[in-house]
């Protein structure tokens, strides 16, 4: 366990590489949708590759894995669905056949499937029938691309150019008496086959290609899970690294104070509702409400604390903390006052200020509006805007909160959608000022507006569209 724990963290960061993160798909439906980045480039999911011993707990490691994940960006391939075909000679003498020898593998289908994952398509890939030892011609299993492809198999790691296409590597390890004892178990379980058979091509073919195919490629592993799904520790850390890089954008790397709220199902869902131009008007403001509750409460989740003791009922003392005081909200007028019903459901008497930045022609002039707290400088200030496109009209807003006296780091700006144009010009300006949004899309187009975006947000919101 101590040589697999000490070095997991950092064996999992050198093997990320700097590639991966800032996953977007250019439509919300695509089965077969390539990610992006925010320069709108293709960018290539994360291939996990998970090998070890049969009946190490590979397939129980992967699905574990997944679980946690409950995230469809993860997508499993098994190598099993990459065996050959038997013919009928070797079908009569299934005893004799190898099934651990990299031979019995058509690799290259397995690459082939893996590329086209790695571009972007979806692959139909074959499901292994271990009792009839063979996959049936009409059962396929869709995979489609996604972020994270899992590959596992007593030999993935066996071939180079598979091994090539992974951006890291996990061995399961488990003692050889445990990993016969379930496979016996499993074997006669669930593969319809009777102990002595199983003994048999253990002692045969398993444990020889083990010793001779298996273990040698255990060299190339960035991570050992030790006990495999037994090790809880390993597999949450694991888990813990794919959501941060899931969740991760390139430019929150770049700009450390910039949060994208953790991705979930809902937030997913409230988004697809959201940016579609055919939801209801009643429908908009709901789920818009809803996520901006959450991009609230991120927010404030940012702000300075007091360690604060109370007694509870049964008379112990709780050590907990005290919310921030000095507060106060700042709406960027029109679309940002549809977060202010948020910030006063959660911070009870907030003060709330607005800010009116109203263009002057195409000369760049523009007039300000503001009514603040006249002791503003003292607060904490949550600027709100749902968008943040170019950031013109949000670092006039930031500049004058500065000119009245509040410090960039008592600033947290809180978006639902941010275009990496905005964050690059506030973040360049204001680095010390913090931005939680609940996603970062693609880019602007040429009129400027958020793409794939959701429109006019104030009118949608207030009913002004139509
Ligand atoms: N930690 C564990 N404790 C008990 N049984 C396990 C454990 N991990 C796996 N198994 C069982 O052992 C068998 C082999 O596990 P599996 O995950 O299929 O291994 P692999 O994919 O490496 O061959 C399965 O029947 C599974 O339920
Ligand atoms: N027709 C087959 C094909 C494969 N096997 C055995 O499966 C093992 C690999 O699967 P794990 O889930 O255990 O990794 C491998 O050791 C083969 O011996 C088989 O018995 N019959
Ligand atoms: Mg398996």
């Amino acid at each position: 366990m101590s040589e697999g724990s000490i070095s997991i963290e950092y064996a999992m960061e050198k093997a990320s590489g700097p590639h991966f993160s800032g996953f977007r798909t250019p439509t919300a439906t695509s089965v077969s949708s390539t990610t992006f980045s925010d320069a709108n480039v293709p960018r290539e999911p994360f291939v996990i590759g998970v090998s070890g011993g049969t009946a190490s707990g590979k397939t129980t490691v992967c699905d574990m894995i997944i679980q946690q994940l409950h995230d469809h960006r993860v997508v499993l391939v098994n190598q099993d669905s990459f065996y050959r075909g038997l013919n009928s000679e070797e079908l009569k003498r299934v005893h004799e056949y190898n099934f651990d020898h990299p031979d019995a593998f058509d690799t290259e289908q397995l690459l082939e499937c893996i590329k086209k994952l790695k571009i972007g398509h979806s692959v139909q890939v074959p499901v292994y029938d271990f009792k009839l030892h063979r996959w049936s011609s009409d059962s396929f299993r869709q995979v489609n691309a996604s972020d994270v492809i899992i590959l596992e198999g007593i030999l993935v790691f066996h071939d180079q150019r598979v091994r090539n296409l992974m951006n890291m590597k996990i061995f399961v390890d488990a003692d050889a008496d445990v990993r016969l004892a379930r496979r016996i178990r499993r074997d006669t379980v669930e593969r319809g086959r009777d102990v002595n058979s199983v003994l048999e091509q253990y002692a045969k073919f398993v444990k020889p290609a083990f010793d001779d195919f298996v273990l040698p490629s255990k060299k190339y592993a960035d991570v050992i899970i030790p006990r495999g799904g037994d090790n809880h520790v390993a597999i949450d850390l694991i888990v813990q690294h794919i959501r941060t890089k899931l969740g991760q954008h390139d430019l929150c790397k770049i700009y450390p104070n910039v949060y994208v709220i953790q991705s979930t199902f809902q937030i997913r869902g409230m988004h697809t509702l959201i940016r579609d131009r055919d939801i209801s008007k009643h429908d908009f403001v709901f789920y818009s409400d809803r996520l901006i509750r959450l991009v609230v409460e991120h927010g404030l989740g940012h702000l300075p604390f007091t360690e604060k003791q109370v007694v509870t009922p049964t008379a112990t003392v709780y050590t907990g903390v005290d919310f921030c005081k000095k507060l106060c909200g700042v709406s960027i007028v029109r679309s940002g006052e549809s977060m202010e019903n948020a910030l006063r459901a959660c911070c009870k008497g907030i003060k709330i200020g607005k800010i009116l930045i109203h263009r002057e022609g195409d000369d760049g002039k523009q007039l300000i509006y503001e009514k603040l707290p006249t002791d503003i400088s003292e607060r904490h200030v949550l600027l709100l805007d749902p968008v943040l496109a170019t950031g013109n009209s949000a670092n006039q807003a930031i500049e004058l909160l500065i000119q009245k006296g509040v410090p960039q780091s008592h600033i947290i700006f809180l978006n639902l959608i941010s275009a990496p144009e905005g964050i690059h010009c506030v973040c360049k300006r204001y680095p010390s000022l913090k931005i939680v949004t609940s996603e970062i899309d693609v880019a602007l187009n040429e009129e400027f507006r958020v793409i794939p975006g959701m429109g006019e947000f104030g009118d949608r919101y207030f009913g002004t569209d139509d």
